[in-house]
């Protein structure tokens, strides 16, 4: 499904309340004791339980979790397009259920990877247009198209039907849609998905550029953990509607117990492999001439147990390299954690 958050949500354009209520904090959008429960009795699904947030103006915020843990639940209730039992979102200071036309005045959404492009209008035509029902007059940022078409690769098409342009196009299309009229807070669902590895690289710098010299404020959901670990400041991590983990990259990096080490050594019998197999999670065992190389993951306890067995068995290690863990082996801890404390 494509969506056009503003379409839905009900935004048209500039407020019509002439009171201006923006909030000066530094807070784009904050969301408090949020629930959605679908459904009644034993078959009820809490979505979203008792989720409490706030997201920093001019940062870009990953959104992660599993199949079902309530990514798009969250996201739709916050853009107004699913409505929550309970709990209050408040965008730029102003509670959207007060003046939601103020709230979602300068909030745009791409969602499910896709957006209701116009295939018939050409890709500036697009541009044009999504950038007319945010309230803003196109000629006033013809640059920003330009920058967005040239960044895209998209700038030898501008004046194509998007009904002609391959899908990556098209997806490419939709962001600058949603990236052309300058709304100030965008939530982006899977923005890389069918991107080739170039145009994914020069959406993260372009959407880097656009927080850091724009104060652009990005809620980003992927699956892709290089993306949002790349592009990232902060992760939210979501399992069964809760909120488990809200960090900053650098600190759930930090915090992983987990020691990835590669040991290569000559004196690694088939017998010692398979007691090491047998006592740590394995991830590859490989010869190399003489030399056998095994890389296994542990945490601080394991690994002084695998140099105790090491020793015990006589292996002299030509190499050990320890490889730093990723944000995808920190989402990996932080729900088995979770999995194992309920
Ligand atoms: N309209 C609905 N009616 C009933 N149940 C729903 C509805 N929408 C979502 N759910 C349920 O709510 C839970 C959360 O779903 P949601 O789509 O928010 O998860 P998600 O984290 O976005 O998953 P995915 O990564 O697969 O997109 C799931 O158990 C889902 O089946």
């Amino acid at each position: 499904m494509a969506v056009d958050a503003g379409a839905e949500s009900g935004r048209a354009g500039p407020s019509g309340g002439g009171e201006s209520a923006v909030d000066a904090r530094d807070v784009a959008v904050s969301v408090t004791g949020l629930r959605k429960q679908f459904g009644d009795g034993p078959d009820a699904i809490t979505a979203v339980n008792d989720v409490t947030l706030e997201i920093e103006t001019g940062s870009i915020v990953g959104l992660l979790g599993p199949n079902g843990a309530g990514k798009t639940t969250l996201i739709k209730s916050i853009l107004g397009m699913v409505l929550p039992d309970a709990g209050t979102v408040r965008i730029g200071g102003v509670d959207r259920s007060d003046r939601p036309r103020e709230a979602y005045r300068s909030v745009d959404a791409m969602l499910e990877g896709a957006r209701n492009d116009y295939w018939r209008l050409t890709v500036r035509e697009n541009l044009r247009y999504f950038t007319t029902i945010s309230g803003v007059d196109p000629e006033s940022v013809r640059d920003r198209h330009d920058r967005l078409l040239s960044q895209l690769g998209l700038a030898a098409k501008a004046d194509v039907p998007v009904r002609e342009l391959s899908r990556g196009m098209k997806q490419k299309v939709s962001l600058a849609s949603v990236l052309a009229g300058g709304a100030d807070v965008v939530f982006l669902d899977e923005p890389t998905l069918g991107l080739d590895i170039e145009s994914s690289r020069t959406l993260q710098r372009e959407l880097r550029r656009l927080v850091e010299e724009e104060s652009l404020t990005v809620i980003l959901s992927s699956h892709d953990m290089d993306v949002v670990e790349t592009v990232c400041d902060r992760v939210l991590i979501m399992s069964k509607g809760e909120l488990i983990a809200d960090d900053t990259v650098d600190a759930l990096l930090e915090r992983s117990n987990r020691h990835c080490i590669r040991l290569t050594s000559s004196d690694l019998e088939p017998s010692i492999v398979s007691t090491l197999k047998r006592r740590f999670d394995t991830i590859s065992v490989e010869s190399r001439g003489s030399d056998t190389r095994i890389e296994v993951t542990t945490d601080s306890d394991g690994l002084y147990e695998l140099m105790d067995l090491l020793h015990a068995a006589d292996v002299t290690l030509e190499r050990v390299q320890t490889i730093e863990p990723d944000l995808e082996d920190v989402f990996v801890d932080v729900l088995s954690i979770e999995r194992e404390e309920r």
